[in-house]
């Protein structure tokens, strides 16, 4: 585009992307507080002296609000205040109850046990409130800087910076808390008061943003579609649609077997597999450390290189060079591989940090089954294939015993994790008409919080029902309590057909391309 036709900053892709890492600090470290808990999950009980139906209550008072509207009434307010005012306010929530959760850890509200106990869940009943609608905003605050360039992509990339969080919160938190619990949450907390200042900055750009379209505008009369304000009786349309119910539903299995399971992971292999907890001694973290930030920067330096090989004009029309490419890459990923080596066997021997490999895993998968829907189509299909994955991995994670056979059950699961997601957010917006998109993300979102309310807290209490008398630090047998997540993979098999035939009566092409609608 030639500098005459750049009217506005977001004409600028340095720009684009540059806004795109300013919100996203939010989906990171929103991500990471939700799921940090999970590494934690053992040291609360020998730390704090929490039970697993009291670890599972703090997760499922997480979503309490949204599970009483509060997605939805994000959603009008974000209408009302636009996005800066309601990133700001959500945001802050979300930081005040950060904030309450760690002060509540630390023992400032009280060192008793009910007291650390119902103020971390006052904290996390503040940060749900906030996380849900925080995702919301960042989702219109990118289609309003990509719509027109890369708008795909550039939500990939901010989920990735969701589930790069979610892995990082997971696998570090042992290691940041040293061997206790509050500094871990008084790390996560601060992560998103970091991001709120990150987002403050966005809005500066915002707002300069906002004065040019509006200039442009002014002179030219254009007027923009508005998209329209959300109304009750579009939620009873949307729910009158077969399709959209299905598709709604699947999102409630789907995510109960997924989430929940997450929170439980590093315990489970910990507890059923023998993975450790250690921590690695100060002279380990150093010398592992300088070993994979050496590796790794040569490996990002090779990528770099790659990428800018890759952009230049028809360089991949040459198979010559696209085969030197591919084995070039290949060939450094080797070499990476090999020097890691040593990091990945401590790695994967490491309970949190085994657990924390599936978010890590779908920051790479969901982009290519992505472009796969986007390019053959298939949608509903996948979605069949990704909840038998499902069934595959928690069969694998209870009733057997094997750990290779559970390595196996973990990567399905991160399989799963990826292909799911990437087929069943485009085919919401095959379903829907574009005006109405955000309120059906909203209610999906209401709905799916439901199915985590009642699988995060249920999954801790059945653990500790089919437990009882055996005391903290002793292992814990998790069988019947992952069993119970193979049925929502049954069910979600189940609602996948009745898309699949759903959409042979409506049209929607969900099995086709989507470049083809
Ligand atoms: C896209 C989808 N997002 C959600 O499900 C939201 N409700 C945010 C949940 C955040 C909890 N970690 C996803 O993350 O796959």
């Amino acid at each position: 585009m030639t500098e005459t036709l750049k009217r506005t900053l977001r004409d600028s892709s340095a720009m684009r992307w540059a806004m795109l890492i300013l919100l996203s600090g939010l989906t990171f470290s929103t991500y990471w507080f939700q799921d940090f808990f999970s590494g934690l999950k053992g040291l609360m009980g020998s730390e704090m002296g929490f039970s697993s139906e009291e670890f599972g209550r703090i997760l499922a008072l997480t979503t309490i609000a949204n599970m009483f509207g509060m997605i939805i009434i994000g959603g009008i307010m974000l209408d009302k205040w636009g996005i800066r005012v309601a990133g700001i306010v959500f945001g802050g929530i979300a930081v005040l109850g950060g904030a309450i959760s760690a002060l509540a850890a630390s023992g400032f509200f009280g060192s008793d046990h009910g007291s650390m106990l119902n103020m971390i869940i006052v904290g996390r009943i503040l940060f749900g409130s906030g996380l849900e609608v925080v995702c919301v905003v960042a989702t219109r605050t990118i289609v309003k800087w990509f719509k027109g360039y890369d708008l795909a992509l550039a939500m990939a990339i901010n989920m990735g910076f969701g589930r790069l969080g979610s892995a990082m919160g997971t696998a570090l938190s042992l290691d940041i808390g040293g061997g206790h619990v509050s500094p871990a949450v008084t790390f996560a907390a601060t992560l998103i008061g970091l991001a709120l200042i990150m987002f403050l900055i966005y809005t500066v750009f915002d707002i300069k943003l906002d004065k040019q379209e509006k200039a442009i505008s002014d002179k030219s009369g254009e007027v923009c579609d508005p998209e329209e304000d959300f109304k009750f009786s579009d939620l009873i349309t949307l729910i009158k649609n077969k399709s959209f119910l299905y598709i709604a539903l699947l999102c409630v299995t789907f995510y109960a077997a997924i989430f929940p399971f997450m929170q439980y992971a590093p315990d489970l292999l910990i507890n059923k597999f023998g993975f450790t907890q250690n921590l690695p001694q100060a002279g380990e973290v150093i010398l592992w450390g300088s070993k994979a930030i050496g590796a790794s920067s040569i490996y990002l330096i090779f990528f770099l290189f790659a990428i800018l090989f890759a952009v230049v004009p028809n360089n991949f029309e040459n198979k010559k060079t696209r085969f030197l490419f591919k084995s070039g890459a290949l060939i450094a990923f080797c070499f990476y591989l090999f020097v890691m080596k040593d990091i990945l066997a401590i790695w994967l021997d490491n309970g949190a940090k085994t657990a924390s490999l599936i978010p890590l895993g779908t920051i790479i998968f969901t982009p290519i089954f992505g472009n796969y829907v986007d390019k053959k189509g298939k949608a509903a299909s996948l979605m069949i294939l990704g909840s038998l994955l499902l069934i595959f991995a928690h069969i694998s994670l209870s009733i057997l015993d094997n750990v290779y056979i559970a390595y196996f059950g973990l990567l399905s699961l991160g399989v799963a994790f990826s292909l799911v997601p990437a087929a069943m957010w485009p085919s919401v917006a095959k379903i829907v008409a574009e005006n109405r998109l955000g309120t059906a993300y909203a209610t999906m979102f209401t709905l799916q919080n439901w199915g985590l309310f009642l699988f995060f807290w249920g999954i801790g209490a059945l653990l500790d029902f089919v437990n009882q008398g055996i005391p903290e630090g002793q292992p814990k047998d998790y069988t019947i309590p992952i069993l119970v997540l193979v049925g929502c993979g049954f069910i979600s098999i189940f609602l996948s057909f009745l898309l699949k035939k759903a959409d042979r009566k409506q049209n929607y092409g969900l099995e086709l391309p989507s470049n083809s609608n």
